[in-house]
């Protein structure tokens, strides 16, 4: 195959609750994500970006629960051949790229490092464009704590900051600037300007950019004269869990979003995401809620939900909270507050 024929994988990066999944969906509503295949990878066992995502593109590939930066790499090399010859065979529109929307603590270099060194997948593929989104709000926190925030960061091709609405002016320079030093080589932009044009946001950093930066991008040291090593995984979600809640009865929204923010409030340094479509008992169509740390998003209807939603289901990840005791502290707000 031509070099000019291979299709480019580009990774869409960014720490938990980002905003991944909401450019996506911006870009998607526009309809300006034309010729592009999209992977989606969710960490913990219900797909509640899926959701949210087929609302406005059906054809999502979901990859299996899991991150893909460490149990699941196979089935990222069997999911892109997968999509590459549904190409091939007409079965799926002739798209020019792919973007995976890796989960929020993925290591980025070790996803490339399979693309690179899988010969199928050579044959097919090249590296693209690796973007890593800045939550804004809680970037400090993040890098503080949160290995991997560096290792997203510190990979990236691109730099978007997402949340700066949430922030004032001068907090914006000043991250700008300390995301300057801490990825000097990284373009710098942000979700609002990226909305409107995602396509040069993915233009190939293979002609564009250097080769220095490319091999960052494989964590290869850039002084042992570009010599490809294998990488080592450097980050192994340390003593992360999730916590998976599903409950068949109907929620009471008021009395649930005092809970939860409530919970957010005291543990959001140990309750890294949350993310929950909830059935609730005063509206017909189910509503999607997210956590990021201590903060509680606004919630959102899903107003074209087909039909009932038959449970609620909540994932949370966490460091250094227990699952256990998340699920007493559930069961003590159902037994609580809720109609058994
Ligand atoms: N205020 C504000 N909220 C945002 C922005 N971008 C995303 N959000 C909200 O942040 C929450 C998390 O966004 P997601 O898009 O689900 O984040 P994600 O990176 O896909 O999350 P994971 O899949 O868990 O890694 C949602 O409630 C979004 O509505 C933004 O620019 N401004």
């Amino acid at each position: 195959m031509d070099y000019q024929e291979k299709l480019p994988l580009h990774v869409l990066s960014g720490f938990l609750g980002s905003g991944k999944t909401t450019l996506l969906k911006g870009w998607l509503a526009q309809q300006n994500l034309n010729e592009v295949a999209l992977l989606v990878n969710e960490f913990g066992e219900v797909g509640i970006d899926h959701h949210l995502l087929n609302e406005v593109a059906p054809d999502t590939v979901l990859l299996p629960s899991g991150c893909v930066c460490c149990q699941i790499r196979g089935e990222l090399k069997t999911a892109l051949l997968d999509l590459f010859e549904r190409r091939t065979r007409g079965l799926l529109p002739p798209f020019k790229q792919v973007i995976l929307e890796t989960t929020g603590l993925a290591d980025p270099s070790p996803i490339l490092s399979t693309l690179l060194h899988d010969r199928q997948l050579q044959h097919h593929f090249i590296q693209g464009t690796l973007v890593t989104l800045v939550d804004a709000e809680h970037a400090r926190m993040q890098a503080d704590v949160q290995p991997e925030w560096l290792a997203q960061v510190s990979a990236a091709d691109k730099l978007l900051i997402s949340k700066s609405d949430r922030i004032n002016p001068s907090q914006q320079t000043l991250l700008a600037d300390w995301l300057g030093q801490l990825n000097p080589l990284a373009q710098l932009s942000d979700t609002r300007t990226a909305l409107n044009d995602p396509h040069s946001l993915f233009l190939l950093p293979l002609r564009s950019g250097s080769r220095q930066q490319r091999f960052r991008w494989l964590g290869a040291c850039a002084n042992d004269g570009y010599r490809l090593a294998p990488t080592t995984h450097s980050v192994s979600h340390p003593v992360t869990q999730t916590c998976v809640i599903t409950l068949h009865q109907s929620l009471n929204w008021p009395a649930f979003a005092i809970w939860l923010s409530m919970l957010l409030h005291c543990h959001g340094r140990t309750v890294l995401r949350m993310k929950g479509i909830l059935r609730v008992s005063d509206s017909s169509t189910p509503i999607v809620i997210h956590g990021v740390q201590h903060t509680l998003h606004p919630p959102v209807h899903l107003h074209d939900w087909p039909g009932e939603l038959e449970s609620s289901k909540l994932v949370f990840i966490l460091r250094g909270l227990e699952a256990d005791r998340l699920q007493q502290a559930f069961s003590r707000y159902l037994r609580a507050f809720e109609e058994p």
